[in-house]
């Protein structure tokens, strides 16, 4: 299965290199304090230099400041922004002129209704990031582990290149392809032996499972 990963919530070189060399396209750093896994601008600055060419860095910031991102922006060489909070049509576009980089635009989906704004943010976003909206009263906006009902995107696209992500793991990831479609997927606590500790072993046989799907 020709699919692309994003493995998400990156704070170790340990799990950097597994994922590297387990094949993920995407290595994704979060900056958002309330995650466990969260990482300080000099802690993803020295991860990412050790990321080899061909595989992009993404950067996960939750309704950001300019300030914030010209911080991150002008420390870590990162490839992309990825907005996983309320952004508004118009930020995603203040933010892609403003920092010259690509855009991957979260939208959470729980029903029909949904569809609606993957359809509208695919309009200015280089990229959706098709996540499963957060519980109630969930400290995260995402990286909660919880899948939504596969069958709302099956065989859909928009405007924009599309990643499915919430609550993958190598057992459920091949039916969620299969189902959906996707050509590109993103997770996070599905290869983790605890909140925001990234487990190797876990990384190969994600990796493992859709290669051999
Ligand atoms: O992972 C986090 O801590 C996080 C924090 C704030 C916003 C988004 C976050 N994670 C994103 O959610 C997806 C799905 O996570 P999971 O696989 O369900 O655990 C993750 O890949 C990140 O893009």
């Amino acid at each position: 299965m020709d699919t692309r990963v994003k493995i998400c919530g990156l704070t170790t070189s340990d799990a950097v290199s597994a994922s590297v060399e387990a094949g993920a396209q995407y290595l994704g750093f979060v900056f958002f304090p309330k995650s466990p896994r969260n990482v300080d601008i000099a802690t993803a600055r020295a991860l990412a230099l050790d990321v080899p060419m061909g595989v992009a860095k993404v950067a996960l910031v939750v309704d950001p400041s300019d300030e914030a991102l010209e911080r991150i922006t002008g420390e870590v060489p990162i490839d992309m922004i990825q907005l996983h909070g309320k952004e508004s049509l118009e930020r995603v576009t203040e933010v892609r002129t403003r920092f010259g980089l690509p855009v991957m635009k979260a939208v959470g989906v729980s029903g029909p209704a949904d569809l609606q704004a993957l359809n509208a943010y695919g309009m200015v976003a280089d990229q959706l990031l098709v996540d499963a909206k957060p519980p109630q009263g969930a400290d995260l906006p995402g990286g909660n582990g919880v899948s939504f009902d596969w069958r709302l995107v099956s065989k859909r696209g928009w405007n924009a290149p599309w990643m499915l992500a919430g609550g993958l793991t190598q057992e459920n990831v091949v039916q969620a392809i299969q189902m959906t479609g996707a050509k590109q997927i993103d997770l996070s606590s599905g290869v983790e032996s605890a909140p925001g500790v990234k487990d190797p072993a876990k990384i190969q046989a994600f990796m493992n499972a859709i290669r051999a799907a």
